[in-house]
């Protein structure tokens, strides 16, 4: 309740004091020094006095009830009284009282209680007013500030900063509402920032020699204010961009909220200087929301068979990934007509992902679902993405801010129902900047993401008619949160007959088509694109593959001589040897099976499946050691994997007749070649097994066997992953033998018929089968030996 009560009148000139504030006022003044003997002729313990702030001769309607703390004299020996605001209280009519000072009737103004907005507003600024006085070198004070907990003082605070002026300082007093004098401290904290930048920055830049342009730049600066401040003055409202700008946001189609939000900008652009670096950056927000297609939205096209069509057009093969994808669509569509809201209740399946080895066709399938619906498609790389900036925007207060890759990516397709390729999600990172999974979930969180905020747009951004899609190289890589989120389709590369379709349906047309020839002019026949899958790239992707066409049509333009048909026989003409030893010559497995010790393994790695070489030997038993060493970038669960395989040999070597001795008195090598890439994984366990075992047998492991499997400490095989992709490596890579864990026998359904068809897989589920398939007989260890 306000209260009413007389006082006498102090008046501030050109000066402000606010609630809380203690300032010392000098006592020779006789208008002060009338004002404090009144007060103290009162006869209240704590005289009182009511400051007014006065601008040119006239008194502000608001003032601050004051308390007399001391009377005396400064160190100086001037008279000086110190006072401290209390309140503020509303100047009324004027009146008598004791001494010769004016007295008035004043009552106090209510005191509104701070909410939680101006809880939030209090961070913002005291964030401002850190970086200010930071910047300022009031490292003191910055504590002072930021230890102030409730907002109403925390902004009254700010009656002892130099840089606001009588004027703004006359504002806050007459705000009774603290959110509202913390809203309008920040807008004068970023003012006064960007002046301080721009200050700054002049200084460093002439400091560093760039005098003479720069103190160019500074005095048109300075012409320019005071061309304003003439054209004002005159009574001259310029600044047609801004009412042009005023004009854009007017006539575009914007949601309330955001036009709201953009008045407020153009209102801010209308009353800042030009000087003012802010202007720049308020216009390249409003530049940013402008070009957001707020109503822009395609009509989704499609229907069932009309999308598979596409798909198939588009891709050969892949039929269970297009299946999946089709399926997928039916559901998100299904859905859609009922009214139901994207994914719903489905929390899992919400966004389709396609994991798999480069050049499988990953990013090119997510266009291509793009055309299937008829919308438009953006592809969002965040390979490498460990900033969480990077998603959600910086915030505006930032120099040089932007907004987020999912903005940027709306406005790029100009309709807010695109398809969105994530791609590379296993790539993303966290680190000191923030985590950018977070902020990936609620993207692609339905319950979330149709109120999705960018840190620089700061207005609201409806995802919910996006449609996502994710592309990953490695599974293992995805976030967890993330990858629960997702509903995975995995592609693993293509077989060699796949290849040679994929290449002569699309890849080869395309390439044509960019060398601007003709199928006439240039055929390339079905044996020599068979012969660059096979001999000139290995690959899980077809992605070599169709440089190497490309290169060759290079050299068929060079030479100019057309028409011409490139055969299989032709391809050394063009690109020169083969870099893969064909399949009549030894595979490379065989030349390195070639001493004990070695044996061929089979791997998923982020390039899709690769056959591996597992190396081990024996240390000089001089030496003395009897440890196991590890080489070749190997994570814990490989070097487990190692331990496991040594102990196994140790405890069961007698019965295999191998001599164990050897690994009791000497110590182990084991190398995993090709050092920098790193290897983790328990799937190498049974070659491991199998290279010591060579090793201290002296038999030779096979040259045409390849294996993969995890081992018990019992010697049982256990079943592992990818087998697959393993499979189509070792196919690639000449193995023709290839030994399986007995329990992942059904996964080879997956497995083309025409890879099946040319190698022996053996399922084992015991070392012993390992041992007795992969290890030549003795009796050929000895010849090479000799
Ligand atoms: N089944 C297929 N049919 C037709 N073209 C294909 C097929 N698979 C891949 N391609 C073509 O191969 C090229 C490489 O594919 P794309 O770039 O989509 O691979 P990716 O799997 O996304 O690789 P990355 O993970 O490296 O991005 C593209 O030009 C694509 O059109």
């Amino acid at each position: 309740m306000s209260e009413s009560l007389i006082l006498p009148v102090l008046p501030l000139d050109d000066a402000v004091v606010l609630p809380g504030m203690v300032v010392p006022l000098d006592l020779s003044d006789s208008e002060v020094r009338a004002a404090i003997d009144a007060a103290q002729a009162s006869g209240l313990n704590k005289p009182q006095v009511l400051l007014v702030p006065r601008i040119d001769g006239r008194y502000g309607a608001v003032g601050v009830q004051a308390v007399v703390e001391q009377v005396g004299r400064l160190p100086g020996g001037e008279p000086a009284a110190v006072v401290r605001g209390v309140t503020r209280v509303r100047v009324g009519t004027g009146t008598t009282g004791p001494g010769a000072a004016l007295w008035v009737e004043v009552s106090t103004v209510d005191v509104i209680a701070a909410g939680e907005r101006a809880q939030e507003l209090a961070k913002e600024y005291k964030a401002l007013a850190t970086t200010i006085l930071q910047k300022r070198g009031a490292w003191q004070v910055v504590d002072q500030v930021n230890q102030i907990d409730d907002p109403s003082v925390l902004a009254d605070s700010s009656g002892y900063t130099p840089w606001l002026t009588t004027a703004q300082k006359v504002e806050l007093l007459e705000a009774a509402d603290p959110a509202d004098r913390l809203a309008r401290l920040i807008e004068w904290s970023r003012e006064h920032l960007a002046e301080l930048d721009v200050a700054e920055t002049i200084r460093k830049d002439v400091q560093e020699g760039m005098d003479k342009q720069q103190r160019e730049f500074l005095l048109r600066q300075q012409l320019a204010a005071v061309r304003k401040e003439l054209k004002e003055l005159n009574g001259d409202t310029a600044g047609t961009e801004e009412e042009d700008y005023r004009a854009r946001v007017e006539a575009a189609d914007l949601p309330g909220k955001v036009r709201e939000a953009a008045l407020k900008e153009v209102d801010k652009l209308e009353r800042t200087s030009d000087q003012s670096p802010e202007t720049g950056w308020i216009r390249t927000w409003l530049d940013t929301v402008l070009d957001i297609p707020w109503n822009e939205r395609t009509e989704d096209t499609y229907d069932i068979t009309g999308a598979r069509e596409v798909l198939d057009a588009d891709h050969t093969g892949l039929s269970d990934v297009k299946d999946r994808i089709i399926e997928h669509l039916a559901v998100r569509k299904r859905r859609q007509d009922k009214g139901l809201g994207v994914v719903g209740g489905r929390r899992s399946g919400a966004v389709l992902a396609l994991a798999g080895p480069p050049g499988v066709g990953k990013t090119s399938l997510g266009e291509s679902v793009a055309r299937s619906m008829g919308r438009k498609f953006v592809r969002v790389a965040l390979g490498g993405v460990r900033d969480e900036a990077e998603i959600r925007g910086h915030r505006r207060t930032y120099v040089g801010a932007l907004p987020g890759r999912i903005v940027r990516a709306i406005r790029e397709a100009g309709s807010m129902n695109p398809v969105v390729l994530l791609d590379e999600v296993d790539k993303v990172g966290a680190d000191y900047r923030g985590d950018p999974t977070a902020a990936l979930l609620e993207v692609l969180d339905p319950a979330q993401n149709h109120t999705f905020r960018d840190h620089y747009l700061e207005v609201e951004l409806d995802l919910s008619d996006v449609l996502f899609l994710a592309t990953a190289n490695v599974l293992e890589a995805i976030p967890g949160p993330l990858l629960d989120r997702m509903e995975i389709v995995t592609l693993d590369g293509y077989t060699e007959d796949e290849k040679v379709a994929i290449a002569r349906d699309h890849l080869l047309p395309r390439q044509l088509d960019l060398a601007g020839l003709t199928a006439e002019e240039v055929a390339v026949k079905e044996d020599a694109l068979r012969r660059l899958a096979a001999e000139y790239t290995r690959e899980a992707g077809v992605r070599s593959l169709e440089r190497s066409i490309a290169r060759i049509l290079r050299k068929v333009t060079a030479n100019g001589e057309l028409p011409v048909t490139v055969g299989a026989d032709e391809l050394v003409g063009y690109l020169g040897r083969p870099r893969f030893v064909p399949e009549s010559s030894l595979p490379e497995a065989t030349q390195r099976t070639s001493v004990p010790g070695v044996a061929t393994g089979l791997a998923v790695t982020g390039a899709g499946g690769d056959v591996l070489y597992v190396e081990a030997s024996l240390a000089d038993p001089e030496t003395g050691e009897t440890g196991l060493t590890l080489t070749g970038q190997l994570g814990e669960v490989m070097k487990e994997s190692a331990k496991i395989a040594l102990s196994y040999l140790r405890s069961h070597g007698a019965e295999l007749e191998l001599p164990v001795t050897a690994l009791k008195d000497r110590s182990v090598h084991v190398h995993f070649p090709a050092g920098a890439v790193p290897k983790d994984g328990p799937s190498a366990g049974v070659t491991l097994t199998t290279a010591l075992a060579s090793l201290l047998s002296g038999r030779l492991v096979r040259g045409d066997v390849a294996m993969t499997g995890e081992i018990s400490l019992t010697g049982r095989v256990l079943p592992i992953g990818g087998v697959k992709q393993k499979l189509l490596a070792a196919h690639r890579a000449g193995i023709t033998t290839v030994l399986i864990p007995a329990r992942n026998e059904p996964d080879l359904d997956d497995v083309p018929q025409e890879v099946r068809d040319e190698l022996t897989i053996h399922p084992v589920s015991d070392v012993r089968e390992v041992l007795d398939i992969a290890l030549a007989p003795a009796q050929v260890a000895t010849t090479v030996a000799a």
